[in-house]
């Protein structure tokens, strides 16, 4: 049996996968994104590794025996800096965390052919503009760290004493070369950062080492177990839907959300809007559109609003599509794509007296959707056309909510039959890595089947007049706009 960990941003999925692809167990625990300060995301390590051991522990059951070999999966770009032996020095700052985008400005101060190699836009969250803003405003500990590493490549290192990353996770830091796929030597010399404290790289399928005895006392599982090195959640999750061809589109909605679309070369947006990852597997790339707020903004109006799950949809859909001129912009933390704007932040435009709880809530699940419509065409406009999205991630799993989405996407939405698809494709991952399955191809023989779960439904018009409400309030919230008056 194979078992896949992914540490998620709000959550520890761990999945128990008999190596013939069938689930034998499945666990989540969930920890917090702390906001100490306006446009601050930070999780504290040790509720990762409280929240890893709760999961692995429920999902393996009384099969700890029959465990064969682990590997991970992981929210990308935040940075846990370490001492030696991978003891946290301070909290680990997410993707979603915008305080370096001050910083931006001496990344676009590089000459353009090292930006190129970067493969990506200069987004505020990513491990690279996130040491900038350490190296200024935290000197002691950033001269003071051992390691500076992507959150799974820590947990890795507790459990396994070695240290690495892979290339998915290392091309999400804005301090690799995607072309070249190394890390970007040049890139990290002209920024003046300190490049002895990056991991070295090792394929997504290698063995990174052996459980050593107390993380086998931590999990519940044996000593020296296979450790294979694992992949970022989105790359993890194309393997676990098998999305290897391009031209096969994924939608995950996580904490924030994903469009994604597997690429044989490593292209360029040409507009520059959506980025350039490595897959899991050897030479593989994805386009991937970031929606900052999704999970998190539902969760965060859901939680003002005090409902439940089961409220949110019962009270959201009893109000007409449109929210009768109510929109919401979901950009708690920025957006990504397609306005590259850390700056950018929510709102409720268009409040009446004949508002209630019901319309605030509706209008998120609406103004999320419009988010994920914008990055689609986003993606599209890269050059394709998709024909059909495949879901993964823990905010897709309601039926009127994928209904919603795929009016909105105007797209069929075809689901996994497991939710925790991150977590399967690490466990394939683990599954290569030793063997059990020749390569990726192999592998994803075993990935999860779609099945068909929403197909666009005539149009109201209510809804199609609030996408267009929708597009025209960004510009009015954009502080780049604000600059330029
Ligand atoms: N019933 C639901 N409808 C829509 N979104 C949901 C629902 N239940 C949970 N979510 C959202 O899903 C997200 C969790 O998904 P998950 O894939 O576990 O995220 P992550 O990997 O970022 O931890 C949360 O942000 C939550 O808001
Ligand atoms: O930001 C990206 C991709 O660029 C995400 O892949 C993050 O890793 C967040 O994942 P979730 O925790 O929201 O699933």
């Amino acid at each position: 049996m194979l078992l896949g960990i992914d540490l998620g941003t709000g959550s520890a999925k761990a999945l128990l996968l008999a190596t013939d692809g069938t689930a034998i167990g499945e666990a989540s625990s969930s920890y917090p994104v702390h906001a100490p300060h306006p446009g601050w995301a930070e999780s504290e390590p040790r509720d990762w590794w409280l929240a890893v051991a709760s999961s692995v522990r429920k999902a393996v059951g009384n099969h700890a025996d029959r465990v064969q070999a682990i590997a991970f999966s992981g929210q990308m770009h935040g940075v846990v800096l370490t001492d030696e032996s991978g003891e946290p020095l301070r909290s680990a700052i997410l993707w979603a965390d915008t305080r370096s985008s001050a910083t931006l400005n001496t990344y676009h101060s590089l000459d353009a052919a090292i930006l190129e190699r970067l493969g990506n836009p200069i987004t505020a969250g990513m491990a690279g503009s996130t040491l900038l803003w350490l190296r200024e405003h935290e000197p002691t500990i950033y001269a003071q760290a051992r390691w500076a590493l992507q959150p799974k490549d820590w947990l890795r290192l507790r459990l396994t004493g070695e240290v690495a990353t892979e290339p998915s996770d290392a091309s999400g830091t804005l301090l690799y070369d995607v072309v070249s796929d190394n890390w970007a030597w040049d890139a990290i010399s002209a920024l003046n950062l300190r490049w002895d404290w990056l991991p070295k790289i090792i394929p997504s399928s290698a063995i990174a080492g052996y459980l050593t005895a107390s993380a086998s006392e931590h999990l519940g599982l044996r000593v020296g177990l296979r450790a294979i090195a694992g992949a970022a959640d989105t790359a993890a999750a194309a393997l676990g839907n098998g999305l290897l061809e391009p031209g096969l589109v994924q939608l995950t909605i996580g904490t924030g959300a994903q469009i994604i679309t597997p690429r044989s070369q490593p292209i360029l947006d040409p507009h520059g809007r959506t980025h350039l990852y490595r897959a899991a597997v050897p030479n593989g790339w994805y386009t991937l559109a970031a929606m900052q707020n999704a999970g998190l903004a539902l969760e965060w109006a859901r939680g003002i609003l005090g409902l439940s799950w089961e409220q949110v949809y019962t009270k959201a859909f009893s109000v007409p599509p449109g929210c009768e001129g109510l929109t919401f912009l979901p950009y708690l933390t920025g957006e990504r794509t397609p306005h590259l704007d850390p700056y950018v932040r929510g709102a409720w435009v268009g409040l009446g007296l004949h508002h209630t709880q019901a319309h605030l809530m509706r209008s998120a699940l609406e103004g999320v959707a419009f988010s994920l419509r914008q990055g689609f065409e986003a993606l599209e406009a890269t050059g394709f056309k998709a024909t059909q999205l495949r879901l993964a991630g823990g905010g897709t799993v309601e039926m009127p909510w994928k209904q919603l989405l795929s009016d909105v996407l105007k797209i069929p939405l075809y689901t996994s039959t497991v939710a925790a698809v991150s977590a399967r494709g690490a466990a394939l991952l683990a599954g290569i890595g030793i063997g059990v399955y020749a390569d990726a191809n192999d592998a994803s023989k075993l990935a999860a089947t779609p099945t068909l779960a929403a197909t666009p439904q005539s149009i109201d018009s209510a809804l199609e007049e609030a996408w267009i409400r929708y597009q025209s309030l960004y510009p009015r919230l954009s502080k780049k706009l604000d600059y330029k008056k």
